[in-house]
């Protein structure tokens, strides 16, 4: 697990730790990954240059020792100081005794962002507020041909939400100390700070109520057969999706749940024709279920649907027309209920679920802060879909998702992963590892697809790099989840990360 704690904590975890060096650690973490940046993309160190962009705090601070480290290695660096008279006195002295420059001229240092090899963002850090000062705002926007790194977070970026309230840096890379901050695991901030590389510094902050699972976290939750195991011990999921108009969303939402670890998929829908014909390994009767999937593209049987799943003491995964109905009740239409309900709005039906008070868009650009709305007042496990998937809890822990590829932002996607969760669900798992465990396969099943079967361009966290692959349709996506799920289980035994560099 990734763990990914607030401000606070990361401040009371470095006040158990008063005296030791933290910020020497911190810095000999930033110059060798700066060092190594520097000889991946220009063949060595000395020569390069290096601008430092530094705040008054002791993010500039780093920064500025980082620069002087990288100047005794005979690399060119100047700084441009953001606040001149509050700048980290230790950190400017040791620049300036290794002959670097300083500017306190914005237009000096706009000229060098632009020349730069090697650009470090050291404007604010986790003391940053509210959007960046007018004399950072536009180093958001220059132009520039270098790569930049990021010190702690990208300034601009809320560390405890990842919401970006104003201008911001947008880092090719996070080197970030101590610890993980849920601004770096969430969007929009996630997409600001490009891979994030953990240096270690000692902290030992407590358990985080946000977390991001790994490969090996996943293969620890995936169901798996024993020899007593029957289909109906495997637990059996029933799937109220489809209808006239929509038959395509029945064939994806079984295509999903055939794929989740369930023992059978009973249908219970208008299209069953389709679907058997399609899916021979279907149940059409009526008879118990584990689970139930309820929603996705259910159209004008959705009410029925609903009244049938929420009457039922199983786990029930309220989707797409489902939650619009449920938006429509209200919170109060779950009151009754004894089993869990997962509900998986993206942006638009969490927005709707809300009651209308926010707008899709402002769902999207706080993520943290509405899932956990949501499942407060629904009492139920939320997966908020999106660029970065959130899974909130009511007690308002949380489960970000990884694994994630913009190519799953495709028709049908979220049907695959309702049926995908339901089928988790039918199986035993609680919501709050079904959903996240769904997303995981799900996006890493994406992201397979879209390198066509092959190890997936891009691995790291937070990142999509389109190298190598193609779009690709929800049917595909369904077609990889059992290379997903391989992939997983790989990496059991010390085999982490088998081809897709997600581990931790
Ligand atoms: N907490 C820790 O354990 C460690 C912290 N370290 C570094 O220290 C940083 C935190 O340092 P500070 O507490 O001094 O805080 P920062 O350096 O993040 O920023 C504080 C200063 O920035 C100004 N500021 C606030 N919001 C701003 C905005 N939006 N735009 C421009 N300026 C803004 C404030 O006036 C304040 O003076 C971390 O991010 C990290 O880089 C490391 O050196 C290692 C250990
Ligand atoms: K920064």
């Amino acid at each position: 697990m990734r763990h990914a704690h607030t401000v606070e904590e990361v401040r009371a975890a470095e006040a158990a730790l008063a005296g030791q060096p933290l910020m020497d650690r911190a810095v000999a973490g930033l110059a060798a990954t700066c060092a190594r940046l520097l000889r991946e993309r220009r063949g060595r160190v000395y020569g390069s240059r290096v601008l430092v962009l530094a705040g008054s705090g002791d993010n500039g601070g780093d920064a500025l020792f980082a620069g002087a480290a990288l100047a005794r290695r005979g690399a060119a660096v100047s700084a441009v100081l953001l606040s001149p008279e509050r700048a980290h006195p230790g950190g400017l002295a040791a620049l300036r005794a290794t002959g670097g420059q300083v500017t306190v001229d914005q237009n000096v240092g706009l000229a060098d962002f632009s020349r730069a090899d090697l650009i470090l963002d050291g404007i604010v850090g986790i003391g940053g507020r509210g959007g960046l000062r007018p004399a950072a705002a536009p180093y958001a926007s220059a132009a520039r041909r270098g790569l930049l790194v990021a010190v702690d977070l990208p300034s601009g970026v809320d560390a405890d939400t990842g919401e970006v309230p104003g201008a911001a840096l947008r880092a090719d890379l996070t080197v970030t100390f101590g610890t993980y901050k849920p601004g770096l695991l969430i969007d929009p901030g996630a997409g600001h700070a490009g891979p994030v590389q953990l240096v270690p510094i000692g902290l030992r902050p407590p358990t985080a109520a946000v977390q991001a699972p790994q490969h090996a976290d996943l293969a620890a939750l995936l169901p798996r057969p024993d020899r007593e195991s029957d289909k109906y011990r495997r637990g059996v999921v029933g799937v109220l999706a489809g209808s006239e108009r929509y038959p395509g969303a029945a064939l994806l939402a079984v295509a999903g749940a055939l794929h989740g670890g369930a023992g059978a998929v009973r249908y219970l829908g208008r299209p069953a024709e389709e679907v058997v014909r399609r899916h021979p390994e279907v149940l059409l009767t009526s008879g118990r279920v584990q689970s139930w999937v309820v929603g996705p593209g259910s159209g004008e049987d959705t009410p029925d649907a609903l009244e049938i799943a929420l009457a039922a003491e199983v786990p029930v995964l309220v989707d797409a027309d489902g939650l619009t109905e449920l938006a429509r009740r209200g919170p109060g239409a779950l009151a009754g209920r004894t089993a869990p309900t997962l509900l998986t709005p993206h942006a638009g039906e969490a927005a709707r679920l809300l009651g209308g008070e926010v707008t899709a868009d402002q769902v999207a650009a706080a993520r943290l802060r509405y899932a956990r709305e949501l499942a407060a007042r629904y009492g139920a496990v939320v997966l908020l879909k999106g660029s970065s998937t959130v899974v909130a809890r009511p007690d308002g822990a949380v489960r970000v998702n990884p694994t994630g590829t913009g190519w799953l932002a495709t028709a049908g996607s979220g049907d695959v992963l309702a049926g995908l969760a339901g089928a988790l669900l039918a199986a035993g798992l609680p919501p709050f590892d079904a959903a996240p465990a769904a997303a995981y396969l799900h996006g890493l099943a994406g992201r397979l697809a879209a390198a066509g079967n092959r190890a997936p361009g891009s691995g790291v966290i937070g990142t999509v790099s389109d190298r190598g692959e193609a779009p690709i349709t929800a049917q595909e996506v369904a077609a990889a989840l059992p290379a997903a799920w391989r992939d997983v289980t790989a990496s059991q035994g010390g085999h982490q990360q088998a081809s897709t560099g997600l581990g931790d």
